[in-house]
């Protein structure tokens, strides 16, 4: 997209919210959590501050992937009432600055890695971001309605990088933390793109609902719920998790198969049980992450 397609903006009120509003902080957060845990499980023992400078990496070069999104998205966020106060859309930051913003923290972010860690974690964080950033953002996200499918990839993948960081290794375990993530994905964003389906229509964003209608994305999102709920419980049964794991994991499952199921059952047009699936996904996600973590902590003590 060209600088000349956005609204000529008068760029005099941007300050340090609106720089840090370019990194998602509210989703990169999860991101976040996810990489740091995928690090807790890792064995492997980095010096506390290079682990330390290691999850700033990561955390930088999440946001920077966020920014550069934004920078890339700025005429979708412009047309769409869930993005269009973000700081390019409104004005606040100019599209070039935030190009700029993003494209550096990005380079400092793999850098820093490869510093703190080592080259796996630093070419695995450089892949992430290429990956939302090119793969996702500029070419499937308006090309596929299975673009948060394959695009999913790069959502899932900071916990291999936080693995990597600790060990530099990226074994089987940290990629069945990948696939939960990814099976994960659809769910999530589905559940949100049934209620906001609007807003992508207007932007000829080609969101699953969009393109096959609310029945079939119903159907969609009750049957990745199945093969999350089952993917979830994979870490006890290969001895990765114990049973304090296996019970939050079941029971996280079998409340995203039942909000599923509540979507699946719902009227056209009715948005209630997908807000509240949307809203379950991230606690699921972060529930099941939190155990892990405190078991890991727990295998300290005990
Ligand atoms: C391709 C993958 C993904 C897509 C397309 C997607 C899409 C979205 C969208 C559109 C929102 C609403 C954001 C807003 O209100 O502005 C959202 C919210 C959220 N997402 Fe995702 N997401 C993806 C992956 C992830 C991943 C991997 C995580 C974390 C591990 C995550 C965590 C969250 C969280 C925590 C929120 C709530 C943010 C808030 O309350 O403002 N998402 N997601
Ligand atoms: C370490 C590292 C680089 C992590 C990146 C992780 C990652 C790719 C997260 C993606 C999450 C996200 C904000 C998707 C939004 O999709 P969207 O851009 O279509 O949503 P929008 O409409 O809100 O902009």
């Amino acid at each position: 997209m060209s600088d000349t397609a956005m609204p000529q903006q008068a760029y005099d009120l941007a300050g340090p919210k609106d720089y840090f509003a370019l990194l998602k902080p509210r989703v990169m957060s999860l991101v976040i959590f996810t990489a740091f845990v995928g690090m807790a499980l890792a064995p492997g023992a980095l010096n506390p501050v290079l682990a330390a400078v290691s999850l700033l990496a990561i955390a930088v070069g999440a946001g920077a992937s966020g920014a550069l999104n934004m920078w890339w998205d700025a005429d979708i966020d412009a047309v769409m009432a869930r993005t269009v106060s973000r700081p390019i859309p409104s004005g606040r930051v100019p599209r070039s600055e935030a190009a700029a913003f993003g494209g550096f923290l990005s380079l400092l972010s793999v850098f820093l890695l490869a510093l703190a860690s080592n080259y796996l974690a630093a070419g695995l964080l450089a892949f992430t971001i290429f990956f939302y950033v090119v793969i996702y953002s500029m070419w499937l996200k308006r090309s596929t309605p299975q673009n948060i499918v394959i695009g999913g990839a790069a959502g899932a993948l900071p916990p291999v990088v936080g693995w990597a960081a600790m060990s530099g290794t990226a074994p089987l375990e940290a990629w069945v933390l990948f696939a939960i993530i990814f099976l994960w994905t659809p769910p999530h964003f589905w559940a949100l793109a049934l209620y906001k389906r609007g807003d992508y229509e207007r932007a000829g964003v080609p969101m699953m609902p969009v393109v096959k209608g609310e029945a079939s994305t119903r159907k969609q999102i009750f049957a990745y719920a199945l093969i999350l709920a089952a993917s979830g419980v994979a870490p006890f049964f290969i001895d990765m998790a114990g049973l304090f794991y296996l019970s939050v994991s079941a029971v996280l499952g079998a409340c995203f198969v039942w909000l599923s199921w509540k979507v699946l059952r719902a009227d056209e047009g009715e948005q209630g049980p997908a807000k509240k699936l949307f809203g379950f996904s991230i606690l699921y996600l972060f529930g099941l992450f939190a155990a892990l973590l405190v078991e890991r902590l727990a295998s300290f003590y005990v």
